[in-house]
């Protein structure tokens, strides 16, 4: 762990465990000083303003993706020098790590892979999902139901995210049970990680499994197979993907489809479960707003929007300086890593008046940056709306009267409540309700 520091002057965004309780405080500081600000670590400098966050997402002549997963952490097998270093970085990119995802590519490669995963996100596709996202809703209730108490975090968003994701790639109940087993108790991975530790990570048996049931519907299609071809073939979602080819025609690797796949449940799963779990944090603490949404469900869609502005489940996402620039008053010379935060962008009182107030009646209230913007935004934004609304619509009607756990969080005067160790997620690391069952 990295050590405890209460002295924002010399604070680590990426170490500090000090600033994972309440990293709100920590941007509205650094906001005062401007919506760009150089950090006292790792060279790196930070944009915490809603214009400038919006600048550096578009603007991908300055900014590369590059290290869109490690952010400061990102260790360079080279010394930036001069001005543009753009053409060493893409020279380099093997040695990058994470820098194959499809978050931290750019350019034609980017716009390739991300039309492989725009199938699964159709219109028509996610209406077919409709109806599998509230029986999920009500299998997982039903487990906990008669108890009268839950940590939504592991015995319900977990489970739920894990299990979407697996119906939106069409698995079989076998498989999804398997998979929910895995990754239920996932937690983000911590700031101290080992290469060992993130090597255990759940997702490397979630990958190894899609690369051999992509690899098989691959095969189905080999002239050799074709004796087998009823044994291998499977005309499902994972069977499309594994034929899909590029815009131009090309055919995708087997290690590129299976990357996007097992992507998915890394970019998609937490995401979704802590969300929800900042939601029921603001409906315990706020009874006004949980009476008003049971009153009337319509309003759930609004409640979303501000949620993901008030306290999204993404803090922040990384980018580096690729071309020296000036943003927002400040010079940042090739090389710099970025801290990009969509949460600090989010209470930003230039773009949001009153920022930390939640508000469901907000103008405009659709225009937070929870989901990114510009080439990388969320691929995956209409599906997660729609989870965190049907399941808070579906586990208000079976739970009335939700409470906060005292025995847990504490007595209403002295609540208390831990995150995960992380500089990427806004992660509860659980959420105890009590509630009488309907
Ligand atoms: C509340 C839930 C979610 C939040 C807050 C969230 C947030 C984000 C953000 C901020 C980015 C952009 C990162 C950047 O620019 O560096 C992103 C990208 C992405 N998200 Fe989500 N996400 C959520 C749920 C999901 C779900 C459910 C899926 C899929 C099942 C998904 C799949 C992806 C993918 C594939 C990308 C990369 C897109 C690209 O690089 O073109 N996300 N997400």
């Amino acid at each position: 762990m990295g050590a405890r520091c209460v002295s924002y002057e010399k604070a680590d965004w990426y170490t500090d465990i000090a600033l994972v309780d309440d990293p709100h405080a920590y941007f509205d500081y650094l906001r005062a000083q401007g919506p760009v600000v150089r950090l006292p670590h790792r060279g790196a400098v930070a944009v915490v303003g809603y214009e400038e966050v919006v600048q550096v997402s578009l603007d991908t002549e300055h900014f590369s993706e590059i290290n869109g997963v490690t952010g400061g952490m990102v260790d360079l097998p080279f010394v930036p020098e001069g001005d543009d270093i753009g053409d060493e970085l893409e020279a380099h990119r093997s040695k990058i790590a994470f820098a194959d995802q499809i978050v931290c590519e750019q350019g034609t490669r980017h716009a390739n892979l991300r039309s492989i995963l725009s199938r699964l996100f159709t219109p028509s596709r996610l209406k077919q999902l409709q109806p599998r996202l509230a029986a999920t809703a009500e299998g997982l209730i039903d487990e906990f139901h008669g108890d009268g108490q839950v940590d939504i975090v592991r015995q319900y968003g977990g489970p739920y995210g894990a299990l979407v994701i697996s119906d939106l790639l069409g698995l079989s109940e076998a498989t999804r049970a398997r998979f929910r087993k895995l990754l239920e108790g996932a937690i983000p991975v911590p700031m101290d990680a080992t290469h060992e530790e993130m090597m255990k990570n759940p997702l490397v048996p979630v990958g190894k499994e899609l690369f051999g049931l992509i690899a098989r519907r691959r095969i189905a299609g080999h002239p050799l197979m074709r004796p087998f071809r009823t044994l291998l073939a499977r005309e499902d979602i994972l069977g499309e993907l594994a034929k899909a080819t590029y815009p131009d025609g090309s055919k995708p690797s087997l290690v590129d489809v299976t990357g996007l796949a097992a992507f998915l449940f890394g970019a998609g799963q937490d995401t979704t479960n802590r969300l929800l779990a900042n939601g029921f944090k603001v409906i315990t603490t706020r009874p006004d707003i949980q009476t008003e949404l049971r009153r009337d469900p319509a309003r759930i869609p609004d409640f979303v929007e501000e949620l993901l502005r008030y306290d999204g489940s993404v803090k922040s996402a990384g980018r580096l300086c690729r071309k020296t620039t000036t943003l927002g008053g400040v010079e940042i010379k090739a090389g710099t890593p970025i801290l990009m935060s969509h949460m600090a962008a989010n209470r930003d009182p230039a773009r949001f008046p009153d920022p930390s107030r939640f508000d469901m009646d907000r103008p405009r209230i659709k225009e937070h940056l929870a989901f990114g913007r510009g080439a990388h935004t969320c691929i995956g934004a209409p599906l997660a709306r729609r989870e965190v609304a049907v399941s808070i619509e579906r586990l208000l009607a079976r739970m009335g009267e939700i409470r906060l756990s005292e025995e847990h969080h504490g007595p209403e005067s002295a609540r208390r409540f831990d995150y995960e160790p992380t500089y990427v997620l806004r992660a509860l690391k659980s959420l105890h309700l009590e509630f009488d069952p309907l």
